[in-house]
């Protein structure tokens, strides 16, 4: 059977951004665009050029994609020309190959958020279709409100859309913009439109998660005849978030009736990045990953109930909808019971520490983990910390020194010149295994970047600055990511720090540090990362 082609559009970089509290720099923009064409959705919405700095900066470097790069924009309004539209003028400027425009279809919105007829605006969205063709773009209607708008005026909501596809657009694409529509309404709205006269080829679906059907909406829009489907990674989105690709991607082309009815340009093998796309995205917001996140999340592939890890261990497919190697995510049986001591000693094999089954030493680990997880610490992420806990219930950590004591101050002034300046400095007096004391002692002055006069890289450089026989071994180590999170530990609420660390090999490791106190979280994460570091090397491992 020759499948249907149904196409994927991504707005991850425009609606996305209306997320609260997401905006992306131009860089980011980028390496997003870069995982969204390396998974293969078929548009790459980049952002609204000339609304603001940075997507007028992303659309100026015309970024190279295989995917259809597309620019958004609005429909003209009314009392100017399209060519005149300066706000349009931005947009097609861009030069992108596709355009999509939002326009008003709800009569409600037309009286009162654009305060003109209903004439005006089929009108305006007319003239804008046909000028968007003769420039030779892609056009792309986003029908706002269409659904409401159908609700409470159908003869207008199609006259709306009609203006769009009569001059031209090649893709009328209905927008649940309030995310409060249901499966059934939309299924049979998207079926009107079709009978009304456009080509479910012709249609595409976005929705908003509002009442968490925006999945759901989606694939009812698609039962009913649309053939492209917008959503963002992660379900990034105005107010509660778009449909989600992260979701919608794997169920179509794994589930049924969607495997065997369509094609999309994502591939299998490119799906089993899709794991790492969606973790690249909350790297790059400082989010902390949604464990329960269908298919992508740490935990859609956790078994905890005794029951579910012995029958899993029998055959995964006892409690998996999927293989998780299919999306690129793991298995995971927590460290709970019989269990997850196997997977702890996965977890310690990896760490090339071999033990044996039933060693009392796993019981211990299992147990200083999950009481030091109670406090605030996190062992996911952080394998470096993980794996210097594990050495010492094992009797296999070494000790190279102690710190004695540090001290750190931070001062924010205004210079001779009346410049504001932040500086600190920092002290850390360690004690050797001999008995000898060194101290390190590193002032920022005038750093040229902020990050660099904080006083957590005064520590560092300060604990770094004498170690008497491994400060060879240290030299070549950089601290190349910092995240902080508020979190409860115990009932208490606590700083926890996760330190990336890199060394002159190219190798990395994660270390933690759990404190109420921000600066001493970070000097615990400091310790592990050199500790570790120092570890593996007399280890003399790779
Ligand atoms: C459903 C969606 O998510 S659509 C995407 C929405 N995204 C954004 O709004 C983010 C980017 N937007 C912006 O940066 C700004 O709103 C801009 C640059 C586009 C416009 O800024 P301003 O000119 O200052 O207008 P402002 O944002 O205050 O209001 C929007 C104007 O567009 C008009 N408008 C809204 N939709 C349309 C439309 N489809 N066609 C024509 N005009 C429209 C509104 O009536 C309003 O005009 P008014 O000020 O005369 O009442
Ligand atoms: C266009 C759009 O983002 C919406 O209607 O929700």
């Amino acid at each position: 059977m020759t499948k249907e082609r149904l196409y994927i559009y991504d707005t991850t970089l425009r609606d996305g951004q209306q997320t609260q509290g997401v905006q992306f720099a131009t860089s980011e923009k980028q390496q997003i665009a870069e995982t969204l064409d390396m998974l293969g959705v078929d548009y790459i919405e980049g952002g609204w050029p000339g609304a603001n700095p940075t997507d007028s900066e992303f659309f100026e470097l015309r970024p190279q994609m295989k995917a259809t790069f597309t620019a958004f924009g609005m429909t003209k309004r009314a009392g100017v020309s399209a060519e005149n539209d300066d706000v349009l003028a931005a947009v097609m400027n861009a030069g992108t190959p596709a355009v999509c425009l939002v326009g008003k279809t709800h009569d409600f919105h037309v009286s009162t958020a654009l305060g003109i007829t209903l004439a005006e605006n089929t009108d305006n969205i007319a003239r804008t279709m046909a000028y968007m063709v003769a420039q030779g773009r892609e056009a792309l209607f986003d029908a706002e409100h269409f659904f409401d708008g159908y609700k409470s005026n159908p003869t207008y909501a199609l006259e709306a859309i009609k203006a769009a596809y009569d001059n031209g657009a090649r893709w009328i694409v209905l927008c649940d913009t309030n995310g409060g529509a249901l499966p059934a309404e939309i299924y049979a709205i998207t079926k009107a439109v079709i009978d009304a006269g456009i080509p479910g080829d012709h249609l595409g679906i976005h929705t908003h998660n509002d009442t968490e059907n925006a999945v759901a909406n989606s694939l009812a829009a698609i039962d009913a005849g649309a053939r492209q489907v917008q959503g963002t990674l992660n379900g990034l989105g105005e107010r509660c978030g778009n449909a989600n690709l992260t979701t919608l991607i794997p169920t179509l082309l794994l589930k049924e009736p969607y495997a065997s009815t369509y094609e999309i340009g994502v591939s299998h093998t490119a799906l089993v990045e899709l794991t790492r796309a969606s973790r690249l995205l909350d790297d790059i917001l400082n989010r902390v990953p949604m464990r329960q996140a269908p298919y992508v999340g740490a935990s859609a592939f956790a078994h905890k109930a005794g029951l579910h890890a012995s029958a899993i261990l029998k055959d995964p497919s006892t409690y998996e909808h999927i293989d998780p190697a299919i999306v690129g995510n793991e298995r995971v049986i927590p460290m709970s019971n019989q269990a997850g001591q196997s997977n702890l000693r996965k977890r310690l094999a990896d760490a090339g520490l071999s033990v044996e089954k039933g060693d009392p030493a796993l019981g211990r680990i299992l147990n200083r983990i999950k009481e030091r997880e109670s406090l605030g610490y996190s062992y996911d992420s952080a394998q470096a910390s993980f794996e210097l806990l594990a050495r010492e219930e094992l009797g296999l950590r070494e000790s190279f020194f102690d710190v004695e004591r540090y001290r750190v101050i931070s001062e924010r002034r205004r210079n001779a010149r009346g410049q504001l300046v932040v500086e600190s400095e920092a002290v850390v007096t360690v004690q050797m295994g001999d008995g000898t004391k060194t101290t390190g002692y590193y002032k920022n002055e005038n750093a040229e970047d902020m990050r660099d006069a904080g006083p957590v890289n005064a520590l560092w450089q300060a604990l770094k600055h004498d170690l008497g026989p491994y400060q060879a071994k240290i030299d070549g180590v950089r601290l190349v990511d910092f995240k902080v999170r508020i979190t409860n530990g115990g009932i208490e609420a606590v700083t926890r720090v996760i330190i990336d660390s890199e060394d002159e090999h190219g190798r990395r490791w994660a270390t933690v540090g759990v404190s109420a106190n921000i600066v001493d979280a970070s000097f615990e994460a400091l310790l592990d990362a050199v500790n570790w570091k120092l570890t593996r090397d007399a280890a003399g491992a790779e």
